[in-house]
């Protein structure tokens, strides 16, 4: 079993297979990058795969890809179906833009992909463009009923910001009710990569705008496993809040990351992180779990985004550690 320091169990593993992205999110990557890694100095899909087995050995039981943008990395189904194939009641599990779910959904589901996370931030097309700087959302519009017509579980992310996509959250609200998904909405985490200047919503200002039509909102007893706080409409329809600017928000901790260059991050606000890329590359797999209790062992307690300070911005990039 996989212990932090401060005695939280750790079973989930986010993957990162690459930093790159075809959209550029202002809250995540507005501005065109600069230099991405070269392919070169990625872990294989062999390698990933080594220290996924290896963690699951020791305890994780979900694994989730994501990125960038994960559905960029080519051959990323057969990696899909190399866990699947390892441990298939593990909950296999993938974070998407949705972009480039419209060709290959029934295949990521055909290897093995149990659940997906998509994000949509507004349903009026030029709201999503100007977050993602890309006219984008027919083609992700399309990507969702993909994934829904493949059987694959559902989830909407939306991140509402501040003059941009604040008015868009009863439409995501009641667009994510008519179909029958999961939504949460995540308050936008400040982090100096994002767009200068935004301001998200805080899970006050999202209950007031969702309480406007349906007042009555029931708190649902928080499952521990989950980041988000759920909230439920009278009519039973239940919605989540990722709230990480709650000063207890860290407690429950389950969640360790994997960037695509062999960085193991315990915490998505610190830049801490530890590389087991030269110890899986040359098959040195123990070494790799030491690093990997290391890492635990030294993990944060909690972040520092509810400490309200701007000249204390954290430096990790969303699109880097992967969400
Ligand atoms: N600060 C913080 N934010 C998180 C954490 N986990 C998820 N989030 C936020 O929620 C976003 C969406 O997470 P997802 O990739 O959908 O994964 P998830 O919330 O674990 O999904 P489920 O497995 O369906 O519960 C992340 O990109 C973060 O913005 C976490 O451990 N810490
Ligand atoms: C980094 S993205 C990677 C996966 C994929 N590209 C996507 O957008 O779903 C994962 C999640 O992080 C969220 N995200 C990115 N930057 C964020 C920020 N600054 N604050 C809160 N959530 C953020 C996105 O909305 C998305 O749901
Ligand atoms: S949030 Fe996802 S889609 Fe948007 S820029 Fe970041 S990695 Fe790309
Ligand atoms: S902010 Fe860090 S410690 Fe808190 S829940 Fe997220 S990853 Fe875990």
């Amino acid at each position: 079993m996989l212990i932090d320091g401060f005695g939280r169990k750790h079973d989930y593993l986010r993957v990162s297979v690459t930093e790159r992205c075809n959209f550029r999110c202002q809250y995540c990557m507005p501005e065109k990058p600069f230099s991405w890694v070269p392919k070169e100095n990625l872990l294989s899909y062999e390698d990933l795969f080594k220290f996924i087995k290896a963690s699951i050995d020791e305890g994780i039981k979900k694994v989730r890809i994501t990125g960038g943008e994960p559905l960029l990395r080519e051959g990323l189904a057969v990696f899909l179906k190399m866990i699947f194939d390892y441990k298939n009641d593990i909950d296999l599990a993938l974070t998407t833009n949705g972009f480039l779910l419209p060709k290959v959904a029934q295949k990521l589901k055909d290897s093995g992909l149990k659940r997906i996370n998509i994000s949509l931030d507004t349903l009026n097309s030029a709201t999503a463009a100007k977050i993602a700087q890309k006219d984008v959302l027919e083609t992700v519009l399309k990507g969702i009923q993909a994934a829904a017509d493949a059987g694959l579980k559902i989830k909407i992310n939306c991140v509402p910001i501040k003059g941009i996509n604040d008015n868009d959250v009863l439409d995501v609200l009641e667009f994510c009710k008519s179909k029958g998904y999961v939504v949460r909405f995540i308050e936008f985490m400040e982090n100096n990569h994002a767009k200068d200047g935004a301001k998200g919503l805080n899970s006050g200002e999202i209950i007031e705008i969702i309480s406007k039509k349906y007042s009555n909102l029931k708190i649902v007893p928080r499952d521990t496993s989950s980041p988000a706080q759920y909230y439920e409409l009278e009519d039973g329809f239940q919605f989540g809040i990722i709230e990480p600017h709650k000063d207890d928000f860290c407690a429950q901790c389950n969640r360790i990351r994997l960037t695509a260059e062999g960085f193991l991050i315990p915490c998505l606000y610190f830049e801490d992180a530890m590389s087991i890329k030269d110890a899986v590359q040359n098959n040195r797999i123990e070494e790799a779990v030491e690093i990997l209790k290391k890492v635990l062992q030294n993990k944060p307690e909690k972040n520092k985004w509810s400490i309200k300070d701007d000249n204390k911005i954290s430096t990790r990039a969303f699109y880097q550690t992967g969400g």
